[in-house]
């Protein structure tokens, strides 16, 4: 039968709404990787709790619950959110800082996300999409845009593309951190915080190490919301020291 192009596209688009069902996991043409992420997303009350919520991934969870216990993100605050796509970090820091001004009478904050993926609109804050964080162009851009303002947070969720060998993954994730370190000390102000995710392994004493240096109150966080099959933590340094010259 032929189908006009336009049905044709919506109901693709419908297709893509649809809910998963347990009936997807039995598809034999799925491979063995999809039908585990399928079944993990089922099982899975963080993603559930983030579409009720309106957010835009789980991760929100992840920020939600540090940023609870440890408090670092303040009404008023500037924050900048690294490796931020698809912006459920965003949207959670827009709102603890306030910087949608939803709330008059407290004070409104700042946010600037930046991922090298586009990132669609979040009332609140500066987006710069498309924009690889490691480059000094994108950081210059950062910095400029925050109109001599420094920043009280700089939180990075960001990780590297995976290629499978371990050694390389953890080596990769690692180099990342140290350039957000080297850019939140650059841009932060004294007791200031910084949030970056990363994957325990071998180096991951000596970037903590080298934390401490400029941070005077360092934690090694896992939330419960991170799964806890994964290597994943994340370092929250707070308070920091600030430059001599800064
Ligand atoms: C786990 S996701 C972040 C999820 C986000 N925190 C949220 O809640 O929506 C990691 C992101 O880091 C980004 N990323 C990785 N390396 C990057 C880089 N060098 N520059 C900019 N973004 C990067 C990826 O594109 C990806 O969107």
């Amino acid at each position: 039968m032929l189908i006009k192009p336009h049905i044709r596209r919506l109901s693709s688009s419908v297709l893509m709404l649809r809910k998963i069902t347990p009936e997807d996991l039995k598809t034999k043409t799925k491979s063995v990787s999809s039908q585990q992420w399928l079944s993990r997303q089922l099982s899975d009350p963080y993603v559930e709790k983030a579409k009720l919520m309106n957010y835009r991934c789980r991760s929100a969870f992840k920020l939600i619950e540090i940023d609870d216990r440890y408090k670092f993100l303040h009404p008023g605050d500037t924050v900048i959110d690294c490796g931020a796509a698809p912006g459920s970090w965003t949207q959670v820091a827009v709102k603890r800082v306030n910087s949608d001004g939803d709330k008059l009478e407290i004070p409104k904050g700042t946010v600037l996300a930046i991922d090298r993926q586009q990132i669609y609109p979040i009332k609140g804050a500066m987006i710069f999409g498309n924009m690889d964080f490691t480059s000094s162009e994108s950081q210059q851009t950062l910095i400029d845009s925050l109109n001599g303002k420094r920043a009280d947070a700089v939180i990075s969720d960001m990780a590297p593309s995976a290629t499978g060998v371990r050694v390389l993954d953890n080596e990769n994730i690692i180099k990342l951190c140290y350039i957000v370190l080297r850019f939140a000390v650059q841009v932060s102000k004294k007791n200031a915080s910084l949030l970056m995710k990363l994957w325990q392994c071998g180096e991951s004493k000596q970037l903590e190490n080298d934390l401490a240096k400029f941070y005077n109150n360092v934690k090694v966080v896992k939330p419960n919301s991170s799964r806890s099959d994964s290597t994943e933590v994340f370092l929250l340094g707070r308070d920091f020291k600030g430059l001599k010259n800064g």
